[in-house]
């Protein structure tokens, strides 16, 4: 499984941006500028972005903790992490990169004072297993934040949900050439755990003291903010 997902990705990686741009709107960067804000970083704290791909949760969490603080970004797809420190010298930020799986993560206990993971944990062979290691190397009373898809209901999920099987897999096969990747994207979103029952998946891990879920634009994504035991 993990493998297949780390070559759909590295297929997908050069056009991932400009895809992630024109299929979101550009709403992606305000759900980040939003989970960064919940996780409450703060200048010169350390962070682990996990499963960053090219970085742009990465870069933002840098904006937000300043020269003194420390981010590092870590993916299993090198290929999705090519350009991610191209981007961070290109905006002034200074940004570690490095090949990592978010299952088993080559850091020590209590090593940071937040871990995130953006769209990622969706990707991951075992999302429980996931989020106890991204604890693992919190420090206690640090958070683990989790930004992802969720499934809008009412109208906007009707309309969300034909967006996301029809509009989304022909525009992402023609800006990749790799519609399958699309059609990944709605059909793994649809079915993972969102709200109450990703926080039942938090409590399984066993490793948080406090654990919130904010919904975002009517549910279409969350941010989870977990405080570390
Ligand atoms: C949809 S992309 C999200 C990238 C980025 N976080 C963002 O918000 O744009 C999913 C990323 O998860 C990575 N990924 C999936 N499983 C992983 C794992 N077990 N360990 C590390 N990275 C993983 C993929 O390589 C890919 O870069």
């Amino acid at each position: 499984m993990s493998t297949e997902v780390r070559q759909m990705f590295s297929s997908i990686a050069t056009r991932y941006d400009v895809t992630n741009e024109v299929l979101s709107f550009g709403i992606h960067r305000l759900w980040r500028r939003t989970t960064v804000r919940l996780s409450g970083a703060k200048q010169g704290d350390s962070i682990l972005d996990c499963a960053t791909g090219t970085g742009d949760l990465a870069l933002v969490w840098k904006r937000t903790v300043g020269a003194s603080g420390r981010v590092v970004g870590t993916d299993f797809c090198p290929e999705m992490l090519q350009s991610a420190p191209a981007k961070a010298e290109q905006a002034g930020l200074q940004v570690e990169f490095q090949v990592a799986d978010a299952m088993a993560l080559p850091f020590a206990d209590n090593s940071f004072d937040v871990a995130s993971i953006s769209f990622g944990i969706r990707n991951v062979d075992d999302p429980v297993k996931c989020l106890k290691e991204m604890a693992r190397v919190v420090k206690p009373g640090g958070r683990v934040v989790v930004l992802e898809f969720g499934q809008p209901e009412g109208l906007f999920g009707a309309l969300f949900r034909f967006y996301s099987k029809t509009i989304m897999p022909a525009i992402g096969g023609l800006l990749t050439g790799n519609r399958a990747a699309y059609e990944y994207l709605p059909r793994t979103a649809a079915a993972f755990p969102a709200g109450e029952r990703f926080l039942a998946l938090m409590d399984q891990a066993d490793a948080y003291r406090e654990r919130v879920a904010h919904p975002l634009t009517f549910g279409t994504s969350y941010v989870y903010v977990g405080t570390v035991r």
